[in-house]
């Protein structure tokens, strides 16, 4: 067996890189190895065809070099989750962590100076092919391991790269929680159709479709969002009313820098 990357932590954000690394054909099932404690989550993983094992200790021993390694799990439990990896810390494997917050320094610290690292913040619609990842890489990662795992990446979504780690606070704090932001918009914004008397099925179409052709109508088109909305607001018209709700006193650009801002705030303290 020939493991490419070993995956730690295969939850809701491991397995939708996982997912997308197999499907697209990326990475061939032998190639990757998953380490998953929770039973349920690593007969998920299997079904994708990938080895599978219970915790570090099962890592078959011998030949076994993976390119790379990826942390996938809770910030609380990664100290220790790496230390158990260190072993793999002498320059022939990368470690890529996608977890919130967690310093470059600290798996430093723990893997020791030869060891290729690169932080990396995804999100969940990686798990269709459309999320967006940013990484970060420490100077010992070679460019042809960044290709590898760019190309890797790229059957996530978009891949972006940062050299300034103290951006992957606010990185973490718009695109990895981002797609909650959203959700959470289809939420009111179906709530609202109800309220305005729509039936349950139809307010949640509505919404969803909205949010949807909105999103792909700003991306496909290349043109300023606040140009295509401007396109929307007849003057006068029904738009216009509502937008005076929405941008009155910048009550929602005020809300959402707020909120922005208190992810970025805990992605630091996580951090520490
Ligand atoms: N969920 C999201 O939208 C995003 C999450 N992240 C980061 O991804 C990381 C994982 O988050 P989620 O997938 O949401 O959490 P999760 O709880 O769904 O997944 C974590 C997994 O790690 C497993 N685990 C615990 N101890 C382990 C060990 N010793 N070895 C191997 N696996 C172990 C757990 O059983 C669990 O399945 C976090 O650090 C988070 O900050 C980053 C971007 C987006
Ligand atoms: O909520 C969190 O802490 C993680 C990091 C970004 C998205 N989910």
């Amino acid at each position: 067996m020939t493991v490419k990357v070993m995956l730690a932590g295969c939850g809701n954000m491991g397995y939708a890189m996982l997912s997308g690394w197999l499907k697209s054909g990326k990475l061939r099932p032998g190639e990757t190895f998953v380490i998953e404690p929770n039973a349920e989550l690593r007969a998920r993983a299997k079904a994708l065809g990938s080895e599978v094992g219970s915790d570090a200790g099962e890592i078959p021993t011998g030949a076994v070099v993976p390119t790379l390694i990826v942390l996938a799990v809770k910030p609380q439990v990664i100290r220790d989750v790496t230390a158990g990896y260190q072993r793999f810390g002498d320059g022939r494997t990368t470690f890529l962590s996608i977890a919130a917050g967690t310093a470059m320094a600290t798996f430093e610290e723990i893997l020791g100076e030869r060891a290729p690292i690169i932080r990396c913040m995804p999100n969940t619609p990686a798990s269709i092919g459309k999320g967006m990842m940013v990484t970060f890489a420490n100077e010992r990662v070679s460019d042809e391991t960044l290709a590898f795992v760019a190309d890797l990446l790229s059957a996530s979504g978009e891949v972006a790269s940062i050299n300034d780690e103290r951006l992957m606070d606010a990185v973490t704090a718009v695109s990895g929680s981002g797609p909650a932001y959203i959700f959470h918009f289809i939420e009111c914004l179906t709530a609202a159709a109800e309220s305005a008397g729509l039936p349950a099925e139809t307010a949640k179409l509505l919404a969803m479709q909205t949010v949807y052709g909105a999103a792909s109508l700003a991306a496909e088109s290349g043109e300023n969002p606040g140009v295509l909305r401007q396109q929307v607001t007849s003057p006068n018209g029904t738009t216009a009313a509502a937008l005076a709700v929405l941008m009155g006193e910048d009550r929602l650009k005020q809300l959402v820098t707020e909120a922005v801002e208190a992810a970025k705030l805990r992605s630091i303290e996580l951090g520490r």
